[in-house]
């Protein structure tokens, strides 16, 4: 018999029921959502990197193995079919776009989040880190907070000023464009856990649906407006050496360079344009927001690093803004932000279609099935080290004692579908936090902090910090 054997399956995840499979686990609110991509995620840590899971009769793989992740990563670039749920909401935006159109629109938007422009922002970063700082006055001296509030919604002025370039009295992106959008990913992660819901005839009757079309036409609306303002604005001549009609700002917003992109090369239609806009904003506020509120619940946590991270302020800055040049030398705080995303990656788990077979180390995935890539559990690999579970900002500070494994940090994707604003996020982050810490001492208490997963994840806990003025 030549027949080859056929390779071995991954462990399965225990508790499968008869046609259903795994779907029942999966059941539940955010809370409950996290709770069980966690429990996959250590489940397939201890299965040596991969793991397998049946949502109803179809095979889902959960990957923790670095070089499986790198592997899977760069062999399939397409989506699975739970990211099309999305669809309605991004159309043509890079999280939901065809590979085809994905492909061009990427190489069209990788010089918008290019060094340049984005050091071009910096300045920006610096007014909404002060306007931050401002608001969390009424929180000095007070009981614990929900600081993810307050970050939220600076998060989203600071990317919605950096991609649409509002003027400082705009006002039309706001609260209802800010609820509209979590209200979304809620009703995304809220179909992603009721199976019954998957198949587009059943989701077309629902409440949930209906919901959605009703937001839909609201976050639309707002940017269907600001385009087309801007365009009457740049056609008339109005804009200004800055690169926008906005008084005061002073870079090329994004929505300007895709405009420019539009006109000169006719790269996108305007319903495009809206659709990168709005896929931007929205992976970009969340994201951040909640890297930084857990930061912050860290260095409450643990005093000895905020003063560490406070001390390499004041030597590398004093009193003085942050700039290009002043930035990479606050390596500590570098160290804080990436010690707090392994630990807590805002960004837990991403998928990929499995439309060949994929050969791994181990197993062979088989086509047809959907790969969870888990950030959360390559960042709690042993291949840390025996504190792995640790915070330990100092792991960052000597290559030495860092995994080997090039893949090891992996909290922005890895290869050509990876995220397009990582650097972005790296210098809001720091913005925020330099400025904060400057004017405040936080306390939090990480331990006491219940976590959820809505698309990103956050915290569920709402007294999160205390803050005092710093004397
Ligand atoms: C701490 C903050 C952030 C984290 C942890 C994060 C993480 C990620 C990850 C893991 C992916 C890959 C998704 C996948 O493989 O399916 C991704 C994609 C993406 N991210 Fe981010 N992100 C962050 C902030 C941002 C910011 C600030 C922006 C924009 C300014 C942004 C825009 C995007 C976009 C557009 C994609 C899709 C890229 C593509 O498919 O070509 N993200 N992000």
């Amino acid at each position: 018999n030549k027949m080859k054997p056929r390779p071995p399956s991954p462990p399965v995840h225990p508790g499968a029921l008869p046609l259903i499979g795994h779907a029942h686990q999966f059941y539940g609110d955010p809370k409950h959502l996290w709770e069980f991509v966690t429990k996959l995620s250590h489940f397939s840590l201890k299965s040596g990197g991969v793991s397998e899971i049946w949502m109803g009769p179809h095979i889902m793989y959960m990957i923790t193995d670095p070089d499986d992740f790198m592997t899977v990563s760069t062999k399939c670039m397409d989506k699975p079919y739970f990211y099309k749920f999305a669809t309605e909401m991004f159309q043509n935006g890079l999280i939901t776009a065809s590979l085809t159109t994905w492909k061009t629109h990427r190489r069209l938007l990788n010089p918008s989040f290019n060094l340049q422009v984005l050091t071009s922002f910096i300045p920006e970063f610096n007014t909404q880190a002060r306007n931050l700082v401002v608001s969390l006055q009424s929180e000095v001296g007070k009981e614990s907070f929900n600081v993810h509030h307050y970050l939220i919604k600076q998060l989203l002025k600071t990317v919605c000023q950096t991609s649409l370039g509002l003027a400082t009295e705009d006002k039309s992106i706001d609260v209802d464009y800010a609820n509209a959008t979590e209200d979304l990913f809620a009703i995304l992660a809220e179909r992603f856990t009721r199976i019954y819901l998957h198949l587009s005839s059943t989701y077309a009757w629902s409440s949930l649906k209906t919901k959605q079309d009703q937001l839909l036409k609201i976050t639309r609306g707002i940017m269907n407006k600001i385009i087309y303002r801007r365009k009457e604005e740049l056609k008339m001549g109005s804009k200004t050496e800055n690169g926008t009609s906005a008084k005061v700002v002073k870079f090329e917003p994004l929505l300007n360079q895709l405009l420019e992109l539009a006109d000169t090369q006719d790269a996108f239609t305007d319903d495009e344009i809206r659709e990168h806009v709005n896929t931007i904003v929205a992976a970009a506020y969340d994201t951040t927001a909640s890297s930084i509120t857990f930061a912050l619940i860290l260095l409450g946590t643990y005093p000895e690093v905020q003063n560490r991270v406070y001390k390499e302020i004041q030597t590398v800055l004093g009193d003085e803004d942050l700039t290009k040049d002043n930035l990479p030398k606050l390596v500590y705080l570098e160290a804080v932000v990436k010690e707090t995303l392994r630990l807590y990656p805002s960004s837990p788990c991403v998928a990929r279609r499995i439309d060949s077979d994929v050969k791994l180390k181990n197993y062979t995935l088989r086509s047809g099935t959907t790969c969870l890539l888990s950030i959360y559990g390559i960042g709690r690999h042993s291949m840390w080290g025996a504190d792995a579970d640790q915070f330990k900002p100092e792991r960052w500070l000597d290559p030495s004692a860092l995994p080997s494994n090039p893949n090891a940090f992996c909290n922005f994707g890895i290869g050509k579908r990876d995220c397009i604003g990582r650097v972005y996020a790296m210098l809001a982050i720091k913005t925020m936090l330099v400025h904060v810490l400057r004017k405040y001492i936080v306390f939090g208490d990480v331990n006491s902090i219940k976590a959820q997963l809505t698309i990103s994840f956050k915290p569920a806990t709402t007294s999160q910090l205390r803050l005092e003025l710093r004397s």
